[in-house]
């Protein structure tokens, strides 16, 4: 693919009245009901709300991970509601990144390597390479290190970087400071919307957070599976 095709593919994240719904009878719950949510490259939408409310659901059918009951899902120019199995799983490894709650490290790999793992995995070069990427998040220096000698806060750094190595088109976040103290949890979120800006993902992060709200684009406030501006 050219770098110009590259680019106009790019298209961010568009969710167009997803309706997610489990059970059936009186037990019949609508985790997403009619959501309709568009991403742009390069911004972060940040989205609050109670527990129970539909977040997790959210992120886990933008990440093609859960199938929506009806609604489309496009991410770079392509519906995911109409791959499966290989074709779903590989769109997803090309596309989506993911950062979780703790980093979601392996715990015997060094820094670098947990990077150069996505690049054996998808067998594609980074565009950025992996060194590059472990300085722009700061931990240049801790490229050799393993997750057991690093800190919360640089784990969460490092799974930034390596949901960054395959260049997706989206970023899924969840809950990306629930283990951090405060001045760590602005430093991630500050870095996570630098990292968005500069290489122009479209990133959605859940967070019960809202003490660093302030670094993001957008926020929006899901209640009972509807999702509307707070
Ligand atoms: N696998 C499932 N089967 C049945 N109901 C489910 C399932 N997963 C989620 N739900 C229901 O869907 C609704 C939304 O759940 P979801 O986990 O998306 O909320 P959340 O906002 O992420 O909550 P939290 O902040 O507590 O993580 C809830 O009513 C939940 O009970």
């Amino acid at each position: 693919m050219t770098t110009t095709t590259a680019t106009a593919t790019r298209t961010g994240l568009a969710l167009s009245d997803v309706v997610l719904t489990f059970g059936d009878g009186d037990t019949q719950v609508n985790a997403l009901d009619h959501v309709d949510l568009t991403v742009a490259p390069g911004e972060i939408v940040a989205i609050v709300g109670p527990s129970g409310a539909g977040k997790s659901s959210l992120l886990a059918v933008a990440g093609g991970l859960t199938r929506p009951t009806s609604g489309s899902v496009v991410v770079a120019g392509h519906d995911l509601t109409s791959l499966s199995g290989g074709a779903l799983a590989r769109f997803r490894r090309e596309n989506l990144g993911f950062v979780f709650q703790s980093g979601n490290l392996v715990p015997a790999l060094t820094a670098i390597d947990q990077l150069r793992l996505v690049e054996k995995i998808t067998g594609r070069r980074a565009a950025t390479p992996p060194e590059r990427l472990l300085e722009s998040v700061g931990m240049a220096e801790r490229a050799n290190r393993r997750p057991g000698k690093l800190s919360g806060g640089e784990r969460q750094r490092v799974g930034i970087a390596r949901a960054l190595v395959a260049s997706p088109s989206v970023l899924l976040v969840d809950e990306p400071t629930a283990a951090l103290d405060r001045r760590r949890s602005h430093e991630i979120v500050e870095l996570l919307a630098r990292e968005t800006h500069e290489f122009g993902v479209a990133t959605v992060m859940v967070t019960h957070d809202h003490d660093v709200l302030e670094h993001c684009d957008r926020v929006l406030e899901m209640v009972d599976g509807r999702l509307g501006t707070v």
